[in-house]
């Protein structure tokens, strides 16, 4: 480790190393478990899994509904690897660490990133529970120079400037609105912009309003980093965010948000997106391997 924010590839080797030796999974495919739904792991069968408080190098989960276990297992026959709770840059995090599994992925051979999140709707029409195919996500933090690429660039994991657009891969969008119309999911199921804030605080309602007008149809406080260093370092993407509550832009309406009501609708949906996101990586065009 070089200063307390740069890790270097040495760093993120050392971990997948370790990882390597205490499971035979050898993970195609990776998932990020948002606020509340990390039972997406328990469906993987035949599972090994590790405190991040045991594994050499990675950080802590600070957060409510975010469990602190990295989950080895196979879902349909595919090889995944899920963490059960993810890093936020609120919980005094740098960028850094917050993607620093994302790189330890991309060692152990992952192709496919699938992050999720709990997040607050700005879109008019959206609802509680609803789901939204993040179609395209807008990095606030980012966009301020608050970017886990910066600092050198290690190009053996990718370019300096990598390109963001078309990150959400479009054949896995088309591929999860085709899954949903058949396990008849259609009549929650959104597709649009994600937007990362900071936090840890919500919205202002100038602040909502303004989110809002910027073209995002829903917030949250994560995500954006980890897909970002996901396309650096050439995975293929694609993220949900589950709808937990309406993020209030109008003066006239009492209505507070809190994290507890954001977990209770998350535990609301899990299954649902537990069935969605096993059916997705089920259909994923990949091949298993193992040590
Ligand atoms: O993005 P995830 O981890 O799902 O969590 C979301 O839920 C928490 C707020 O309730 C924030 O951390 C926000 O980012
Ligand atoms: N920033 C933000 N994050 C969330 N996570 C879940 N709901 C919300 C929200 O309304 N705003």
């Amino acid at each position: 480790m070089h200063s307390k924010d740069q890790i270097c590839h040495d760093d993120y080797q050392k971990t997948a190393d370790w990882l390597l030796s205490q499971t035979q999974h050898r993970p195609k495919v990776a998932i990020i478990c948002g606020s509340g739904l990390g039972m997406l792991a328990d469906a993987l069968k035949l599972q090994d899994s590790f405190h991040y408080a045991d594994i050499p190098g990675f950080p802590q989960s600070t957060v409510q509904g975010h469990a602190g276990r990295l989950v080895f297992g196979e879902l349909k026959g595919k090889t995944c690897v899920c963490m059960q709770g993810r890093f936020h840059m609120y919980e005094g995090h740098s960028l850094s660490k917050v993607t620093f599994p994302v790189r330890v992925f991309k060692l152990l051979g992952v192709e496919t990133l699938i992050v999720t999140n709990a997040a607050g709707a700005l879109a008019d029409g959206y609802c509680n529970g609803d789901i939204m195919i993040i179609r395209d996500h807008i990095n606030l933090p980012g966009l301020a120079g608050l970017n886990p690429l910066n600092g050198p660039n290690d190009d053996k994991f990718g370019p300096r400037f990598p390109p963001m657009s078309g990150v959400y891969d479009q054949d896995l969008r088309r591929l999860a609105k085709d899954i949903c119309k058949s396990l008849d999911f259609s009549q929650f199921l959104q597709e649009g912009v994600y937007c990362m804030v900071g936090g840890p605080n919500f919205e202002s309602i100038a602040e909502a309003r303004f989110l809002h007008k910027l073209g995002a149809d829903a917030v949250g406080m994560s995500t954006a980093p980890e897909v970002l260093v996901a396309s650096h370092c050439g995975m293929k993407v694609f993220g949900l965010s589950l709808i937990t509550n309406k993020v209030v832009k109008d003066y006239e309406d009492t209505e507070k948000v809190n994290h507890e009501g954001v977990l209770g609708v998350s535990k609301m949906r899990s299954e649902t997106l537990q069935t969605l996101v096993t059916e997705l990586v089920s259909r994923l065009d990949i091949n298993n391997n193992t040590a």
